[in-house]
């Protein structure tokens, strides 16, 4: 169970892998494209991943039509808008809504830079006078190579005081992280933090890789550090945050069930590891589900869930103050 006295955080969430289904038919309407269904229980099994994907790839094609509806600048906005209202209605008190500009911009030309400044103005006027804080992760989708990514990060960085950190996700065996070394130094020069996908489809190395040569101080998913000891106490030892996103997981095929997922023995090796969701419209799962149902099959006690939550306030991308309010509001 989720403890309300502790606050509820999503610090691993895609907002262009969670569109709605329904705004996915009206905006397929709007731009008159040829959606694979016109309504809601047909367009299900093209948006979201009802049983479990071969693989990683497979898993990430279900996320296309979210931004393949993406026809102007608004529709970014409007998706953003409704990214910060489904973590509200979640009772989600603070998330990183992570998105990737180029991803989004890339099937009706739209420039990467106007798709950040898009998403930006729609999360500043969801969030305004709400009780919900959103912060914002840039995305480079590896999967495009590395020019793409550089095209991509640079939008990024025109708005980096409205970004906390920078990720790289994607094609994680096609696109391994020694290519993006250049890239990163960028970011860490503008003074943005760096969350990493790795480990998950690849091995504990892309892990090792991600800290050492990308700078990355959490690890997104990071499964595969169960297989490497030393990896192991270096996270714990200094203090690399594992956002865990358990349901994903299976639905990627990166673990094979949630009894043997390693989040809780993440838990009491004391890394920093946390509960978060990924892509909760086309898993078809939200953050309840996870803490509720996902976790308690993973092994976790309730003293472990709340170890998570503490875990995602300790490791997310906050002031010390912020944090404090956080607590205080619980
Ligand atoms: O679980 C995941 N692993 C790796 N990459 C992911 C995952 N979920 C989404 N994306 C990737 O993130 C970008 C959109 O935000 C896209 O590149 C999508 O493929
Ligand atoms: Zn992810």
């Amino acid at each position: 169970m989720i403890n309300n006295n502790l606050p509820l955080l999503d610090l691993h969430r895609h907002l262009d892998g969670n569109v709605r289904a329904s705004t996915i038919l009206e905006l397929g309407q709007q731009f008159n494209l040829p959606l694979p269904a016109q309504d809601l229980e047909g367009l299900r099994e093209h948006v979201q991943v009802l049983d479990n994907a071969p693989d990683l790839m497979a898993f990430l094609a279900k996320l296309d039509w979210g931004v393949k509806v993406l026809g102007d600048y608004d529709a970014c906005r409007r998706i953003a808008m409704e990214n910060v209202a489904d973590a509200q209605a979640q009772n989600i008190d603070y998330t990183e809504l992570r998105f990737s500009p180029y991803y989004m911009a890339q099937s009706h030309n739209l420039h990467p830079q106007g798709v950040v400044e898009a998403v930006v103005d729609g999360v500043k006027a969801a969030t305004k006078g709400q009780d919900i804080k959103v912060n914002l992760i840039g995305i480079m989708s590896r999967t495009f190579g590395v020019e793409k990514c550089q095209y991509e990060l640079d939008a990024l960085l025109a708005f980096k005081n409205d970004l906390v950190a920078v990720d790289l996700a994607g094609d994680e065996i096609g696109f391994p992280g020694n290519l993006f070394i250049d890239h990163f130094k960028q970011v860490h020069d503008a003074y943005l933090a760096a969350t990493i996908h790795a480990g998950e489809a690849r091995g504990a190395e892309s892990i090792w890789q991600a800290i050492q040569e990308l700078g990355a101080t959490r690890i997104g998913h990071g499964v595969k550090a169960i297989e490497d000891p030393a990896l192991m106490d270096y996270l714990r030892d200094n203090r690399i945050g594992i956002e865990s996103c358990l349901t994903s997981n299976i639905l990627t095929s990166t673990v094979a069930s949630l009894e043997t997922h390693p989040l809780k023995r993440f838990l009491d090796h004391g890394i920093l590891a946390c509960i978060n969701t990924d892509d909760p419209a086309v898993q078809g799962i939200e953050l309840a589900h996870e803490y509720q149902v996902a976790a308690p099959q993973a092994g976790l006690s309730q003293n472990d869930i709340e170890q998570a939550q503490r875990n995602a306030l300790e490791i997310a991308y906050l002031s010390d103050s912020d944090k404090k309010a956080l607590l205080a509001r619980g």
